[in-house]
Protein backbone atom coordinates (compact mmCIF):
# COMPACT_ATOMS: atom_id res chain seq x y z
CA UNK A 1 0.00 0.00 0.00
CA UNK A 2 1.09 3.44 -1.00
CA UNK A 3 1.94 5.65 1.86
CA UNK A 4 0.13 8.97 2.00
CA UNK A 5 2.23 12.23 1.65
CA UNK A 6 0.59 15.30 2.77
CA UNK A 7 2.26 19.17 1.12
CA UNK A 8 2.02 21.77 3.54
CA UNK A 9 3.28 24.86 1.69
CA UNK A 10 1.72 28.36 2.34
CA UNK A 11 3.03 32.06 2.19
CA UNK A 12 6.32 33.20 4.75
CA UNK A 13 5.04 33.65 8.09
CA UNK A 14 1.51 32.29 7.38
CA UNK A 15 1.34 30.01 9.90
CA UNK A 16 2.17 26.49 8.49
CA UNK A 17 4.16 25.56 11.59
CA UNK A 18 1.62 26.54 13.95
CA UNK A 19 -1.11 24.56 12.08
CA UNK A 20 1.52 21.10 12.17
CA UNK A 21 2.24 21.93 15.67
CA UNK A 22 -1.69 21.75 16.12
CA UNK A 23 -1.76 18.48 13.94
CA UNK A 24 0.50 16.85 15.20
CA UNK A 25 -0.80 16.25 18.18
CA UNK A 26 -4.33 14.77 16.94
CA UNK A 27 -4.59 11.18 17.40
CA UNK A 28 -5.06 11.04 13.26
CA UNK A 29 -1.44 11.96 12.91
CA UNK A 30 0.08 9.52 15.71
CA UNK A 31 2.19 7.63 13.04
CA UNK A 32 3.27 10.50 10.59
CA UNK A 33 6.71 11.04 9.59
CA UNK A 34 6.82 15.65 9.64
CA UNK A 35 9.90 16.47 7.04
CA UNK A 36 10.47 19.94 7.81
CA UNK A 37 12.86 22.42 5.64
CA UNK A 38 15.18 24.95 7.22
CA UNK A 39 16.33 28.00 5.66
CA UNK A 40 19.07 29.58 7.75
CA UNK A 41 20.97 28.39 10.77
CA UNK A 42 18.23 28.38 13.19
CA UNK A 43 15.91 25.74 13.58
CA UNK A 44 12.95 27.51 14.79
CA UNK A 45 10.25 25.20 13.53
CA UNK A 46 12.64 22.43 14.89
CA UNK A 47 12.29 24.37 18.51
CA UNK A 48 8.51 25.17 17.85
CA UNK A 49 7.71 21.13 17.31
CA UNK A 50 9.74 20.17 20.30
CA UNK A 51 6.12 18.03 20.94
CA UNK A 52 7.30 15.89 17.85
CA UNK A 53 9.23 12.92 18.50
CA UNK A 54 12.52 13.60 17.60
CA UNK A 55 13.01 10.81 15.36
CA UNK A 56 9.91 12.04 13.20
CA UNK A 57 11.59 15.03 12.28
CA UNK A 58 13.97 15.27 9.73
CA UNK A 59 15.39 19.26 9.77
CA UNK A 60 17.23 19.40 6.09
CA UNK A 61 19.14 22.61 6.07
CA UNK A 62 21.07 22.14 3.05
CA UNK A 63 18.30 25.33 1.19
CA UNK A 64 15.56 25.82 0.21
CA UNK A 65 13.58 22.57 -0.50
CA UNK A 66 12.44 23.40 -3.73
CA UNK A 67 15.55 24.20 -5.38
CA UNK A 68 18.37 22.74 -3.46
CA UNK A 69 17.70 19.52 -1.66
CA UNK A 70 15.31 17.71 -3.49
CA UNK A 71 17.56 15.15 -3.69
CA UNK A 72 17.58 14.98 0.04
CA UNK A 73 14.01 14.76 -0.01
CA UNK A 74 14.26 11.49 -2.08
CA UNK A 75 16.96 10.12 -0.25
CA UNK A 76 15.23 10.68 2.98
CA UNK A 77 11.72 9.42 1.96
CA UNK A 78 14.15 6.29 0.15
CA UNK A 79 15.39 5.51 3.66
CA UNK A 80 12.76 6.15 5.91
CA UNK A 81 11.70 2.83 5.56
CA UNK A 82 14.46 1.18 7.97
CA UNK A 83 15.68 4.94 9.20
CA UNK A 84 12.18 5.40 11.08
CA UNK A 85 11.96 1.46 11.86
CA UNK A 86 12.09 -0.50 15.15
CA UNK A 87 12.60 -4.25 15.47
CA UNK A 88 12.40 -4.08 11.48
CA UNK A 89 8.62 -2.44 11.91
CA UNK A 90 8.62 0.89 9.98
CA UNK A 91 7.13 3.51 12.59
CA UNK A 92 5.00 5.71 10.31
CA UNK A 93 2.32 5.93 7.92
CA UNK A 94 2.02 8.74 6.47
CA UNK A 95 4.26 11.63 4.92
CA UNK A 96 3.37 15.53 5.67
CA UNK A 97 6.26 17.71 3.92
CA UNK A 98 6.40 21.72 5.31
CA UNK A 99 8.14 23.97 2.87
CA UNK A 100 9.85 27.10 3.13
CA UNK A 101 7.23 29.60 2.89
CA UNK A 102 7.43 31.43 -0.73
CA UNK A 103 8.95 28.34 -2.16
CA UNK A 104 7.87 27.25 -5.37
CA UNK A 105 5.95 23.99 -5.04
CA UNK A 106 6.09 23.21 -8.20
CA UNK A 107 9.58 21.25 -8.32
CA UNK A 108 8.70 19.51 -5.10
CA UNK A 109 5.30 18.06 -6.96
CA UNK A 110 7.14 16.96 -9.77
CA UNK A 111 9.37 14.45 -7.80
CA UNK A 112 7.07 13.12 -5.35
CA UNK A 113 4.41 12.39 -8.51
CA UNK A 114 7.71 11.52 -10.89
CA UNK A 115 10.73 9.69 -9.17
CA UNK A 116 10.25 6.59 -9.43
CA UNK A 117 11.63 5.06 -5.79
CA UNK A 118 9.28 7.67 -4.78
CA UNK A 119 6.43 6.65 -6.63
CA UNK A 120 7.09 2.98 -5.85
CA UNK A 121 6.09 3.50 -2.55
CA UNK A 122 4.26 7.17 -1.76
CA UNK A 123 1.48 8.99 -3.63
CA UNK A 124 0.54 12.44 -3.13
CA UNK A 125 -2.36 12.73 -1.08
CA UNK A 126 -2.94 16.53 -1.27
CA UNK A 127 -1.45 19.58 -0.86
CA UNK A 128 -2.34 22.01 1.67
CA UNK A 129 -1.75 25.60 1.28
CA UNK A 130 -1.68 28.09 4.42
CA UNK A 131 -3.39 31.23 3.41
CA UNK A 132 -2.64 34.36 6.39
CA UNK A 133 -5.88 36.75 6.16
CA UNK A 134 -3.62 39.45 7.48
CA UNK A 135 -1.21 39.32 4.71
CA UNK A 136 -2.26 37.45 1.73
CA UNK A 137 -3.41 40.47 -0.26
CA UNK A 138 0.03 41.86 -0.24
CA UNK A 139 1.85 38.89 -0.38
CA UNK A 140 -0.53 37.75 -3.77
CA UNK A 141 0.16 41.01 -5.25
CA UNK A 142 4.07 41.02 -4.79
CA UNK A 143 4.78 37.36 -5.07
CA UNK A 144 3.95 35.05 -8.03
CA UNK A 145 4.80 32.08 -6.34
CA UNK A 146 2.24 33.03 -3.77
CA UNK A 147 -0.36 32.55 -6.35
CA UNK A 148 0.76 29.60 -7.81
CA UNK A 149 0.80 28.18 -3.84
CA UNK A 150 -2.99 28.44 -3.86
CA UNK A 151 -3.65 27.74 -7.42
CA UNK A 152 -2.30 24.36 -7.04
CA UNK A 153 -3.42 23.61 -3.71
CA UNK A 154 -6.26 21.15 -3.17
CA UNK A 155 -7.36 22.57 0.29
CA UNK A 156 -6.73 26.34 1.50
CA UNK A 157 -6.30 26.93 5.46
CA UNK A 158 -6.90 30.35 6.52
CA UNK A 159 -5.07 31.66 9.41
CA UNK A 160 -5.05 34.52 11.15
CA UNK A 161 -8.77 35.61 10.97
CA UNK A 162 -8.54 37.41 14.18
CA UNK A 163 -6.49 39.79 12.40
CA UNK A 164 -8.41 40.93 9.07
CA UNK A 165 -11.92 42.63 9.16
CA UNK A 166 -14.44 40.71 7.47
CA UNK A 167 -14.71 42.68 4.70
CA UNK A 168 -10.66 41.84 4.28
CA UNK A 169 -11.92 38.30 4.89
CA UNK A 170 -14.33 38.17 2.63
CA UNK A 171 -12.39 40.05 -0.16
CA UNK A 172 -9.94 37.55 -0.06
CA UNK A 173 -11.90 34.67 -0.04
CA UNK A 174 -13.21 35.49 -3.19
CA UNK A 175 -9.92 36.30 -4.41
CA UNK A 176 -9.17 33.02 -3.88
CA UNK A 177 -12.24 31.24 -5.39
CA UNK A 178 -11.22 33.08 -8.27
CA UNK A 179 -7.51 31.59 -8.08
CA UNK A 180 -8.80 28.19 -7.28
CA UNK A 181 -12.35 27.78 -7.30
CA UNK A 182 -12.43 23.52 -6.18
CA UNK A 183 -9.92 24.57 -3.21
CA UNK A 184 -11.97 24.21 0.08
CA UNK A 185 -11.40 27.20 2.07
CA UNK A 186 -10.71 26.05 5.68
CA UNK A 187 -10.71 28.67 8.64
CA UNK A 188 -7.39 27.35 11.11
CA UNK A 189 -7.45 30.02 13.69
CA UNK A 190 -4.08 29.77 15.21
CA UNK A 191 -3.31 26.66 13.48
CA UNK A 192 -6.52 25.02 14.95
CA UNK A 193 -7.62 22.20 11.87
CA UNK A 194 -10.01 19.28 11.92
CA UNK A 195 -6.75 16.47 10.62
CA UNK A 196 -10.13 15.43 8.97
CA UNK A 197 -9.77 18.77 6.86
CA UNK A 198 -6.46 17.92 5.62
CA UNK A 199 -6.00 14.66 5.46
CA UNK A 200 -7.24 11.83 2.84
CA UNK A 201 -7.85 14.58 0.06
CA UNK A 202 -6.54 12.44 -2.88
CA UNK A 203 -8.70 10.46 -5.45
CA UNK A 204 -6.94 6.94 -4.70
CA UNK A 205 -7.62 5.74 -1.88
CA UNK A 206 -8.41 2.41 -1.66
CA UNK A 207 -10.62 2.99 1.37
CA UNK A 208 -12.42 6.32 0.00
CA UNK A 209 -16.05 6.20 -0.31
CA UNK A 210 -16.89 6.67 -4.35
CA UNK A 211 -18.56 10.01 -3.47
CA UNK A 212 -15.04 11.46 -2.10
CA UNK A 213 -13.39 11.66 -5.95
CA UNK A 214 -16.39 13.81 -6.96
CA UNK A 215 -15.03 16.27 -3.91
CA UNK A 216 -11.69 15.56 -4.81
CA UNK A 217 -12.82 17.28 -8.85
CA UNK A 218 -15.26 19.70 -7.18
CA UNK A 219 -15.96 20.25 -10.93
CA UNK A 220 -19.01 22.43 -9.55
CA UNK A 221 -17.15 24.92 -8.37
CA UNK A 222 -15.70 25.83 -12.11
CA UNK A 223 -19.63 26.19 -12.86
CA UNK A 224 -19.99 22.87 -14.08
CA UNK A 225 -22.39 21.49 -11.21
CA UNK A 226 -26.14 21.10 -11.40
CA UNK A 227 -26.57 20.33 -14.71
CA UNK A 228 -28.40 17.10 -16.48
CA UNK A 229 -25.58 15.51 -19.31
CA UNK A 230 -27.73 15.77 -22.98
CA UNK A 231 -26.57 17.29 -25.89
CA UNK A 232 -27.04 21.00 -24.76
CA UNK A 233 -24.41 20.10 -21.81
CA UNK A 234 -21.86 19.57 -24.30
CA UNK A 235 -20.64 22.67 -24.80
CA UNK A 236 -17.37 23.84 -23.20
CA UNK A 237 -17.52 26.64 -20.02
CA UNK A 238 -15.14 29.01 -19.11
CA UNK A 239 -16.41 31.19 -15.97
CA UNK A 240 -12.81 32.59 -15.48
CA UNK A 241 -11.95 35.57 -18.44
CA UNK A 242 -14.32 37.85 -16.91
CA UNK A 243 -15.75 36.58 -14.06
CA UNK A 244 -15.11 35.24 -10.54
CA UNK A 245 -17.22 31.66 -10.29
CA UNK A 246 -20.42 31.72 -8.72
CA UNK A 247 -19.53 30.66 -5.44
CA UNK A 248 -17.16 29.05 -3.09
CA UNK A 249 -16.48 25.31 -2.27
CA UNK A 250 -16.23 26.13 0.75
CA UNK A 251 -15.70 22.70 3.42
CA UNK A 252 -18.34 23.00 6.25
CA UNK A 253 -18.03 19.21 6.70
CA UNK A 254 -15.10 19.85 8.97
CA UNK A 255 -14.89 22.49 10.62
CA UNK A 256 -18.46 23.72 10.93
CA UNK A 257 -17.42 27.52 9.63
CA UNK A 258 -19.48 28.01 6.62
CA UNK A 259 -19.36 30.52 4.43
CA UNK A 260 -21.39 30.22 0.86
CA UNK A 261 -19.72 33.00 -0.86
CA UNK A 262 -21.08 34.59 -4.05
CA UNK A 263 -18.43 36.26 -5.44
CA UNK A 264 -18.76 38.94 -7.91
CA UNK A 265 -16.00 39.72 -10.78
CA UNK A 266 -12.88 41.18 -9.23
CA UNK A 267 -11.19 44.15 -9.86
CA UNK A 268 -8.87 44.48 -12.66
CA UNK A 269 -5.48 45.51 -11.95
CA UNK A 270 -3.15 44.13 -14.96
CA UNK A 271 -0.48 44.16 -12.53
CA UNK A 272 -1.96 41.86 -10.29
CA UNK A 273 -0.60 37.82 -10.92
CA UNK A 274 -3.83 36.50 -10.26
CA UNK A 275 -5.66 38.39 -12.78
CA UNK A 276 -3.65 35.69 -15.51
CA UNK A 277 -5.39 33.15 -13.73
CA UNK A 278 -7.95 31.14 -15.64
CA UNK A 279 -10.05 28.14 -13.80
CA UNK A 280 -12.62 26.33 -16.10
CA UNK A 281 -13.96 23.13 -16.75
CA UNK A 282 -14.51 20.98 -19.87
CA UNK A 283 -17.13 18.95 -20.38
CA UNK A 284 -17.90 16.04 -22.59
CA UNK A 285 -21.38 14.40 -22.60
CA UNK A 286 -20.70 11.12 -24.70
CA UNK A 287 -18.59 8.62 -24.03
CA UNK A 288 -15.02 9.21 -25.19
CA UNK A 289 -12.78 6.53 -27.55
CA UNK A 290 -11.19 3.97 -25.49
CA UNK A 291 -8.03 5.38 -26.42
CA UNK A 292 -8.84 8.76 -25.16
CA UNK A 293 -6.65 8.19 -22.37
CA UNK A 294 -3.58 8.28 -24.17
CA UNK A 295 -4.37 11.08 -26.60
CA UNK A 296 -5.74 13.13 -23.89
CA UNK A 297 -2.25 12.71 -21.67
CA UNK A 298 -0.11 13.43 -25.19
CA UNK A 299 -2.01 16.45 -25.81
CA UNK A 300 -1.41 17.20 -21.82
CA UNK A 301 2.27 16.48 -22.35
CA UNK A 302 2.57 19.32 -25.36
CA UNK A 303 0.73 21.29 -22.59
CA UNK A 304 2.53 20.81 -19.32
CA UNK A 305 5.06 23.81 -18.40
CA UNK A 306 5.09 26.29 -16.24
CA UNK A 307 1.89 27.87 -17.28
CA UNK A 308 -0.08 24.93 -16.52
CA UNK A 309 -0.73 25.02 -12.84
CA UNK A 310 -3.28 22.33 -12.20
CA UNK A 311 -5.22 19.50 -14.53
CA UNK A 312 -7.84 17.13 -12.88
CA UNK A 313 -10.14 14.58 -14.91
CA UNK A 314 -12.66 11.91 -14.57
CA UNK A 315 -13.20 10.57 -18.04
CA UNK A 316 -15.99 7.92 -18.90
CA UNK A 317 -14.54 5.75 -21.40
CA UNK A 318 -15.97 3.57 -23.90
CA UNK A 319 -15.26 -0.24 -22.30
CA UNK A 320 -14.59 1.07 -18.87
CA UNK A 321 -16.96 0.38 -16.43
CA UNK A 322 -15.46 2.75 -13.98
CA UNK A 323 -14.11 6.77 -14.63
CA UNK A 324 -10.22 7.01 -15.29
CA UNK A 325 -9.02 9.70 -13.36
CA UNK A 326 -6.13 11.81 -14.28
CA UNK A 327 -4.33 14.88 -12.60
CA UNK A 328 -1.51 16.98 -13.24
CA UNK A 329 0.93 20.08 -11.99
CA UNK A 330 2.72 22.10 -14.67
CA UNK A 331 5.58 19.75 -16.15
CA UNK A 332 4.05 16.84 -13.67
CA UNK A 333 1.12 14.66 -14.82
CA UNK A 334 -0.09 11.38 -13.52
CA UNK A 335 -0.08 7.76 -15.13
CA UNK A 336 -4.22 7.27 -15.88
CA UNK A 337 -5.96 5.33 -13.40
CA UNK A 338 -8.69 3.63 -13.60
CA UNK A 339 -11.41 3.68 -10.44
CA UNK A 340 -13.84 0.56 -9.65
CA UNK A 341 -17.35 3.02 -9.56
CA UNK A 342 -18.39 6.27 -10.35
CA UNK A 343 -19.14 8.78 -7.64
CA UNK A 344 -22.92 8.76 -8.81
CA UNK A 345 -25.18 9.64 -11.31
CA UNK A 346 -23.47 11.88 -13.51
CA UNK A 347 -21.44 10.06 -16.37
CA UNK A 348 -19.59 13.02 -17.98
CA UNK A 349 -16.43 13.36 -18.56
CA UNK A 350 -15.02 16.26 -16.88
CA UNK A 351 -11.62 18.07 -16.67
CA UNK A 352 -11.10 20.91 -14.59
CA UNK A 353 -8.03 23.27 -15.60
CA UNK A 354 -6.49 25.77 -13.57
CA UNK A 355 -3.92 28.11 -16.37
CA UNK A 356 -1.60 30.74 -16.04
CA UNK A 357 -2.36 32.61 -19.58
CA UNK A 358 -3.76 29.47 -21.35
CA UNK A 359 -7.27 29.86 -22.35
CA UNK A 360 -9.48 27.48 -22.26
CA UNK A 361 -9.96 27.79 -26.26
CA UNK A 362 -6.46 27.00 -26.56
CA UNK A 363 -6.51 23.81 -24.34
CA UNK A 364 -10.11 23.07 -26.13
CA UNK A 365 -7.90 23.29 -29.30
CA UNK A 366 -5.56 21.04 -28.60
CA UNK A 367 -7.57 18.07 -26.61
CA UNK A 368 -9.36 17.94 -30.18
CA UNK A 369 -11.95 15.81 -30.31
CA UNK A 370 -12.29 12.81 -28.17
CA UNK A 371 -14.94 10.97 -28.81
CA UNK A 372 -15.73 7.87 -29.89
N1 LIG B 1 -2.96 36.18 15.57
C1 LIG B 1 -2.67 35.03 14.99
N2 LIG B 1 -1.38 34.66 14.86
C2 LIG B 1 -1.11 33.48 14.28
C3 LIG B 1 -2.13 32.63 13.76
N3 LIG B 1 -1.53 31.54 13.21
C4 LIG B 1 -0.19 31.71 13.35
N4 LIG B 1 0.07 32.89 14.00
C5 LIG B 1 1.39 33.45 14.33
O1 LIG B 1 2.06 33.79 13.12
C6 LIG B 1 3.48 33.68 13.29
C7 LIG B 1 4.06 32.84 12.16
O2 LIG B 1 3.58 31.52 12.32
P1 LIG B 1 4.42 30.26 11.84
O3 LIG B 1 3.60 29.04 12.15
O4 LIG B 1 5.80 30.31 12.35
O5 LIG B 1 4.44 30.52 10.28
P2 LIG B 1 5.21 29.69 9.14
O6 LIG B 1 4.34 29.72 7.93
O7 LIG B 1 5.61 28.35 9.64
O8 LIG B 1 6.47 30.61 8.94
P3 LIG B 1 7.75 30.38 7.96
O9 LIG B 1 8.17 28.95 8.16
O10 LIG B 1 8.73 31.37 8.46
O11 LIG B 1 7.28 30.68 6.58
C8 LIG B 1 3.69 33.07 14.66
O12 LIG B 1 4.01 34.09 15.54
C9 LIG B 1 2.32 32.48 15.02
O13 LIG B 1 2.08 32.43 16.38
C10 LIG B 1 -3.50 33.04 13.93
O14 LIG B 1 -4.46 32.38 13.48
N5 LIG B 1 -3.69 34.25 14.53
Amino acid sequence: MHIPITLLTGFLGSGKTTVLNHLVRQPELARTLVIVNEFGEVGLDHLLMSRVPDDAVVEMSSGCLCCTVRGDLVSTLKNAHWRYARAGERQFDRVVIETTGLADPAPILQTLMTVGVITRRYRLDGVVTVVDLANAAATLDAHPEAVKQAAVADRLLLTKGDLADSEARLGLARRLVAINPGAAQVPADHGAVDPAAVLGLGPFQPEAKSADVAHWLSAEAYGAGGRAGGAAAAQDREHQDDEAPDHAHVDDAHDGHTHHDHAPGHDHDPNRHDDRIRAFCILRDAPLAADAPERLMQALGELAGPDLLRVKGMLSVQGRAGPVVIHGVQHSLSKPVELAAWPGPDRRSRLVFITRDIPQSAIAARLGTLEA
